[in-house]
């Protein structure tokens, strides 16, 4: 490279990185409006997340970059990721109390992480928030005594059994609602314990979510849907989106969603393991996806064995689900030990017709991932 190349270079570069300075001085301004939105929103009582402004704020600015000769998913992909942090920035200053003459909320298991999580949103929006653990059940009349609200986040494989035996005694009027996993035996549990307001609650997220924007909470109605409607009020503001269901359909769509895919990613684990494979060298040779693949069945083994154990065993009907699934896998096994190839192509295009536009609209949404797994390598 000759000399006056590269000083032609440095220059650009000294262009660019003025030009990136600039940008940060906008992220800056741009974070300072959103915390006023956030303050705005949190005395009007208005969810974090506003979808129908989003989508308009990205067409337009779509519209626009198209104008400029710039691509559209370039600055979709830069807004999407500014929202993100606006979620966080504004969670920053709270949010409304929905329920201002509540007493007090019990989280029974509160030392859990999805106890945490639910306590710390609580806390941000105005309540008291005291906390049962296993080892804390000589007080708890005195803990429940006013209670507007008690939320049961224990392990799934006791959650029954500690609403049977603890939860009998609640103030009637009281809200009583779990977290569990699964809906159908702890809604049950609750109905038969408590002859108040009775509510069962789904997160669809882990613990380390850094906040509720987008994330989806399926609600099981109980009784006197009146009475916790401020709840689920509650829970908008914070972000998510309720999802309402029949604990029976949920429960079995659990059998798929959660017990099956978990399990098919703790076999894949155990297959590594016993192959000896060495991690490093598959990394070395890995295309993005199977980058994400690996990230999706390594972050399982990051995770606490109990909790996936208790949603593997959680519902007895899993094992159809799972049973299904090695039949299928046998099934094709046989295709490739038998080399039948053609078997295969009909096979694959019998499930690309059955999954019809999904297919190529998964294929669009994994682009994006896929682009930004190689966005983050360093070397
Ligand atoms: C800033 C707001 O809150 C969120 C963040 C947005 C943003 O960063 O542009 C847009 C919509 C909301 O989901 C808002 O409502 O305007």
């Amino acid at each position: 490279m000759n000399e006056k190349t590269t000083a032609g270079l440095e220059h650009l570069r000294d262009l660019i990185d003025g030009v990136d300075q600039q940008l940060l001085h906008l992220l800056r301004k741009r974070l300072d409006l959103v915390a006023q939105v956030g303050a705005v929103k949190h005395s009007a009582g208005v969810p974090i997340y506003a979808p129908q402004r989003e989508a308009s704020m990205l067409a337009k600015r779509r519209d626009e970059a198209q104008s400029m000769n710039i691509s559209p998913q370039l600055i979709e992909d830069i807004l999407r990721r500014l929202m993100r942090e606006s979620y966080l920035n504004e969670k920053d200053v709270g949010f409304k109390q929905i329920k201002q003459d509540l007493g007090h909320v019990v989280v029974v298991g509160g030392q859990g992480k999805l106890g945490q999580l639910f306590s710390q949103m609580l806390v941000l929006s105005g309540y008291e928030v005291k906390c049962i653990d296993k080892n804390d059940w000589q007080d708890s009349a005195a803990i429940f005594d006013g209670a507007g609200l008690v939320i049961v986040t224990v392990p799934i494989n006791v959650t029954c059994e500690v609403i049977r035996d603890k939860l009998t005694q609640l103030p009637e009027n009281c809200i009583l609602a779990d977290l569990t996993s699964i809906k159908e035996a702890p809604l049950a549990a609750m109905l038969a314990a408590h002859s108040g307001p009775v509510v069962g609650l789904h997160p669809m997220f882990g613990p380390d979510v850094g906040s509720l924007a987008k994330q989806v909470v399926v609600v099981c109605h109980g009784r006197h849907q009146d009475a916790y409607q401020w709840l689920l009020q509650q829970i908008e503001i914070w972000g998510a989106r309720i999802v309402e269901a029949e604990a029976e359909r949920h429960d079995k769509a659990m059998q798929l969603v959660q017990a099956m895919r978990h399990f098919s990613t703790f076999v894949y684990g155990v297959n590594l393991c016993k192959e000896e494979a060495d991690i490093d060298n598959l990394l070395q040779f890995s295309s993005p996806i199977y980058r994400l693949e690996l990230a999706m069945v390594g972050r399982l083994f990051a995770q606490d064995p109990e909790l996936y154990a208790d949603i593997i065993f959680a519902q007895p009907g899993s094992q159809h689900a799972i049973s299904d699934y090695l039949d299928n896998y046998r099934d094709a096994l046989i295709m490739l030990q038998t080399g039948n190839r053609q078997a295969f192509v009909e096979q694959f295009q019998r499930v690309a017709a059955w999954f019809g536009d999904f297919a190529p609209q998964f294929q669009h949404e994994s682009r994006t991932m896929l682009q930004s797994v190689n966005d983050m390598k360093s070397s």
